[in-house]
């Protein structure tokens, strides 16, 4: 009976750590620029259309750190990608900054930007001007974000959610973070819902007790184009599955609002029906 038990729950982890192996081998052929025209240019990124999804998801992040709730020293952002956009808010309200994701060609894209090394692949001017606009400082102001968010990053760092400890030992200070920020990146990164869920108990272990949670995702994904010919697939999720992956990890929901996407916001690099935005707090 026991060893039977035992038995089945080696098989379980067997196959969540070859589910967990499968999809990092999908991102080898990950191509930042790709992704970047593909999700992150017009009509997705249209800054003249209310319901286009990047004005949508600015609004979101705007609000949810201006309402004066959010503080503290330390913001981490978990799975960045090769984009900027999540923490042009956030980087007003923390002194400090960390960036993550597990690959390389995007921590390398994120550097670029930072060190205004040439040109970065996607040409981040009207989202700073779009965020300033919001906080009612004028789009002038663009150039004065884009240096308080080269100021206070400090490290971009590898990281794998599917690993107890996501970041290397020491990598943040005790307490832990003050805030986390994660877009579109559990449910595409993990082969199941139950492993959707355990990466975000192992993302939550990198915050401190009432810090706050900032999660946007995709609802009804199954697979996007994480470049030419590289169809990666993704944990299709609806929005009860996401709130008791929350409960179940010991965080409160504040906020959850949901972007259903019109037909010409349906480009095929992907099969998203919705986005979803969570505040939430860990109690
Ligand atoms: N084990 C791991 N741990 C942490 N990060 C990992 C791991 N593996 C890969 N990563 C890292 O996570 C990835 C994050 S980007 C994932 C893209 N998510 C899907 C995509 C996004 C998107 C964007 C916008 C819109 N829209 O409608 O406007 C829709 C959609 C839906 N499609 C990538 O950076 C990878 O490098």
């Amino acid at each position: 009976e026991e060893s039977e038990v035992m038995e089945n729950k080696g098989v379980k982890e067997k196959t969540m750590e070859d589910g967990v192996a499968a999809m990092a081998a999908c991102y080898a052929g990950f191509d930042p620029a790709a992704y970047l025209q593909y999700n992150y240019t017009a009509p997705r990124a249209d800054f003249t259309r209310r319901d286009s999804i990047v004005p949508w998801k600015l609004g979101c992040l705007h609000r949810a750190f201006t309402e004066g709730d959010i503080s503290g020293g330390l913001l981490v952002d978990v799975g960045s990608g090769p984009t900027l956009y999540q923490v042009l808010s956030g980087c007003e309200i923390f002194e400090r900054l960390v960036l993550t994701d597990f690959l390389e060609v995007n921590r390398r894209e994120l550097k670029r930007w930072l060190q205004d090394q040439g040109k970065s692949s996607l040409d981040w001017t009207p989202y700073l001007q779009h965020v300033c606009k919001l906080e009612g400082r004028g789009a002038l102001a663009w150039s004065e974000k884009a240096s308080r968010l080269r100021a206070v990053v400090s490290d971009v760092l590898p990281i794998d959610v599917h690993r107890p400890q996501p970041l290397a030992p020491g990598a943040l200070p005790s307490p832990g973070a003050d805030c986390l920020v994660s877009c579109f990146c559990l449910e595409s990164v993990s082969p199941d819902l139950d492993a959707f869920t355990r990466a975000l108990g192992h993302i939550g272990g990198l915050l401190r007790p009432k810090g706050h949670l900032i999660l946007i995702g995709a609802l009804g994904e199954s697979f996007y184009q994480g470049g030419p010919g590289v169809q990666i697939p993704v944990v299709p999720l609806d929005e009860a599955q996401v709130c008791s992956s929350l409960k179940q990890n010991g965080f409160t929901l504040m906020r959850l609002e949901v972007y259903v996407l019109p037909d010409d916001m349906r480009v095929g690099v992907d099969d998203v029906s919705g986005i979803f935005f969570v505040k939430a707090r860990k109690e």
